[in-house]
């Protein structure tokens, strides 16, 4: 464990957030901070600017003003510090996977491995891809495929065996369950939750899936009106009476995840 790992600052900080395009103005001082360990949702309609706030953390998107921290560095704002080693301490899974289609799964895996650690022995490297494969629960057969004799749900996994390929302490989920089966759904955020567990990871997850949100996060950052207008467990953002939020989680699919998160548990 190294000294940032020990740091008990937040996972990520991101305060006074601007992004424009053209006159479109997508957030207007946007804050919010996600704490060490846990997992956070991120929703809001579309088009708020979901996407946007995550490829800015993650240095896709260069802001017009705002600051983020990411594990105690700076990485945006008059303070910047250039040493970007932290971006070998996040993972990302984009919508779709954004596997390269000419690639197998294990090469795919083993790309961010190439890129910061371009002198690993070839055999380890495809040892390492083979494991971070099979810890999403694809099956060792899945490694040698490409993306294109993959389902869905397995395009997903591989998207996330890359993007756990470095061992990372943060990890970004860009609408994980979208485009799956309730069933498969379901398992992709079982899956997402045994890793955090186990892995220690802290997950940054935009999503649409009230499922998702019910079963996994231990909190929601709604955003509305260019920024973060509530952060909190579901309960503590209905009881702010925002009537985005209200709409949202009261309403017939709202209501419905959260049934089924009551019969879940009361099965358990
Ligand atoms: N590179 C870009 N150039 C111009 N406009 C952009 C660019 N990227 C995003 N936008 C615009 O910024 C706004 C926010 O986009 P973003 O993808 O973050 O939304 P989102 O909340 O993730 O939406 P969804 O839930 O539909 O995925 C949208 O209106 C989008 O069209």
């Amino acid at each position: 464990m190294n000294a940032d790992t020990r740091d008990e600052s937040p996972a990520i900080e991101v305060e006074g957030l601007v992004n424009r395009f053209g006159d479109f103005l997508v957030h207007d001082g946007l804050d919010l901070t996600v704490r060490r360990g846990e997992i956070i949702g991120v929703v809001g309609g579309s088009g708020t600017g979901k996407s946007v706030l995550m490829r800015s953390i993650i240095g896709l998107q260069t802001p017009e003003a705002g600051r983020i921290r990411v594990l105690g560095r700076n990485l945006c704002g008059e303070d910047a510090e250039t040493d970007l080693v932290v971006r070998e301490r996040w993972g990302v899974l984009f919508q779709g996977g954004a596997l390269f289609s000419t690639l197998t799964v294990g090469e795919n895996v083993e790309v961010p491995l190439k890129q910061f650690y371009p002198d690993l022995d070839p055999a380890f490297r495809a040892e390492i891809a083979r494991y971070k494969v099979m810890l999403t629960g694809l099956p060792e057969s899945a490694v040698q495929k490409y993306p294109n004799e993959l389902s869905g749900g397995m395009k997903k996994r591989a998207g996330l065996a890359r993007a756990l390929a470095l061992d990372p302490e943060l990890l970004f989920l860009d609408e994980p369950t979208a485009g799956l089966d309730p069933i498969g759904a379901a398992k992709f955020d079982r899956l997402t939750r045994e890793l955090q567990e186990t892995l220690g990871l802290t997950v940054f997850l935009i999503t649409h899936d009230l499922d998702t949100l019910y079963e996994i996060c231990d909190r929601v950052a709604v955003i509305a009106d260019r920024r973060i207008i509530a952060v909190g467990t579901i309960p503590e953002l209905i009881a702010t009476g925002h009537p985005w939020i209200e709409e949202y989680f009261n309403g017939p699919r709202g209501r419905s995840a959260h049934a089924t998160h009551l019969a879940g548990e009361s099965a358990a």
